[in-house]
């Protein structure tokens, strides 16, 4: 696991921005899996201005959702649905057929969880799947002791996940008890993992998932089993971090032609 310390939120966003441009240099029709919530935004923010400056080509790239409310009404404003078409799909330019995700208005929800599953695997894998954490530890919406093997299903929100999430709602109790998202065994088959955390409200999970155990306790720890997962982390989030010294040793000794 590479973990990589940068001053703010905008320079993490930057950071990943220029890596996905760099796939995508590489991989016109790459397949990119986005994360929901406040922290993703700048890199998204970053990877549009880079599309407007025509530093990198995005008219190719496919985007897929990682996770899902389950019950929200097709075209609720923050369904991920409409929150990733609105925040990621229509600024780089794409169309609604450059998209997927899990259906969380299906009537039958294991079938649309496998549905999802396979069509992840169907297009080929995701190649690099970004990824926030939540303050217990969770990635997409696998809540602690979530299996570290699992695939995509429903899940029950826990309390503290569901008043992280208020904001985003007009009335906390409009916050859906029930999600889909890509198991912790479906995650760790993109061939790229990078996580962004941002501020000092995510340090106490950070340092958990980077330098814990590994335990189902800690979703984001699951990260320690990817052969390729980077962490990217501002000043922060990186507070509680024993080994940050090293870290950031490591990273500015790194060639530059390596990237993320
Ligand atoms: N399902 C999403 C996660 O993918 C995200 O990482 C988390 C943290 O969100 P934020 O970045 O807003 O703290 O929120 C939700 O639970």
């Amino acid at each position: 696991m590479e973990v990589v310390i940068v001053p703010d939120a905008m320079a993490g966003g930057e950071l990943i921005a220029e890596a996905v441009a760099a796939l995508l240099r590489g991989k016109p029709d790459a397949l990119l899996g986005v994360a929901t919530g406040s922290t993703p935004l700048p890199v998204y923010q970053a990877l549009a201005a880079q599309v407007r400056a025509g530093s990198v080509d995005a008219s190719r790239a496919r985007i897929c959702q990682l996770d899902e409310y389950v019950g929200l009404p097709a075209g609720h404003p923050e369904s991920y649905r409409s929150v990733v078409l609105r925040e990621v799909v229509e600024p780089l330019g794409l169309g609604a057929d450059s998209f997927m995700g899990p259906d969380g208005t299906a009537e039958d929800v294991p079938a649309a969880c496998a549905a999802y599953d396979s069509a992840l695997r169907e297009a080929g894998g995701v190649d690099l799947q970004l990824l926030g954490i939540g303050t217990d530890g969770h990635i997409g919406f696998n809540e602690p002791c979530s299996s570290l093997a699992s695939r995509t299903r429903i899940k029950t929100l826990t309390r503290q996940t569901r008043e992280d999430n208020a904001r985003f709602f007009e009335r906390p109790e409009e916050v859906p008890h029930h999600v889909i998202t890509q198991g912790i065994g479906t995650i760790l088959e993109a061939r790229h993992l990078v996580l962004l955390a941002t501020g000092a409200g995510k340090a106490d999970a950070v340092a958990r998932a980077v330098e814990g155990p590994l335990t189902a306790l800690v979703p984001a720890s699951a990260l320690q089993l990817h052969p390729h997962a980077t962490v990217v982390v501002d000043e922060a989030a990186a507070a509680q971090l024993a080994l940050a010294d090293y870290f950031r040793a490591t990273y500015a000794a790194k060639p530059h032609w390596q990237g993320l």
